[in-house]
């Protein structure tokens, strides 16, 4: 199983990013999420595919499943290596967005979101009132997104045993919420090590602010993969 850090660029726009990604002399795996692609466009996902670059186009498509299918469509037009949607929008939403790659003949990665690693069991009961247990439904989720043919799904390294206990090695798992020994959490709530998610199993792990805050991005990134790879 390939095994990678996927660094998020979350960057208000085209120059700021560009600037980052100067500092990488070859192709890495990169996400680009809502603030980057609501700012600049489609076009930054063929532009930074152009320079080498893999490519997860992390906008969590939620919405009734006819339109999670047609705007799936116009996603796989992007050419993107891994995309994905929200568990919680149901089997059936799923289905939906792997019929639109069949019907494309597109096979890009589609993981789903179970649980953000910014969420905690407390707030699940106490606000969106879900009285099962966070792993519960984690893994709820992920056996839905199995059923309905996804690759994977993006989860915290610490429900990463329990999910490929229960759906298989081969199941992917995406998993942001790292932070190095020495990094703040900020608004993450389900946090690992680098080293703590390989000892879990993760097969990506994703990473944004450590890596892009930091004061040399490049040496940030190279450590943080030579930790979770261990060599
Ligand atoms: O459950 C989730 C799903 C997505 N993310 C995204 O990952 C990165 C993490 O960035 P950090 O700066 O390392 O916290 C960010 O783009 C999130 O949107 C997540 O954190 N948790």
């Amino acid at each position: 199983m390939m095994k990678d850090v996927i660094v998020a660029l979350d960057f208000k726009n085209r120059k700021e990013t560009m600037a980052f990604l100067e500092g990488f002399k070859e192709g890495i795996y990169v996400k680009i999420g809502m603030e980057l692609f609501y700012g600049e466009g489609p076009e930054i996902v063929r532009e930074i595919r152009k320079m080498g670059h893999k490519v997860f186009l992390d906008l969590k498509l939620h919405d009734i499943p006819n339109t999670v299918k047609s705007a799936m469509k116009s996603i796989l037009r992007l050419e993107a290596d891994m995309v994905n949607l929200h568990a919680s929008g149901g089997s059936v939403m799923m289905e939906e967005a792997m019929n639109a790659c069949r019907e494309e003949g597109k096979k890009p990665l589609v993981i789903a979101v179970t649980q953000l690693t910014s969420t905690t069991e407390e707030l699940m009961q106490s606000e969106l009132l879900i009285d099962r247990s966070l792993t519960e439904t984690v893994l709820s989720y992920a056996e839905n997104a199995k059923k309905a043919g996804l690759s994977g799904v993006v989860c915290s390294a610490l429900e990463v045993p329990v999910i490929k206990e229960h759906l298989g090695e081969g199941f992917i798992t995406v998993t942001p919420g790292i932070r190095p020994l020495d990094s703040a959490a900020g608004d993450q709530k389900r946090i690992v090590t680098p080293a703590r998610a390989r000892e879990l199993g993760s097969d990506y792990i994703v990473v944004g602010r450590p890596i892009t805050r930091a004061e040399d991005p490049e040496k940030a990134y190279r450590e943080i993969k030579k930790e979770f790879l261990g060599v």
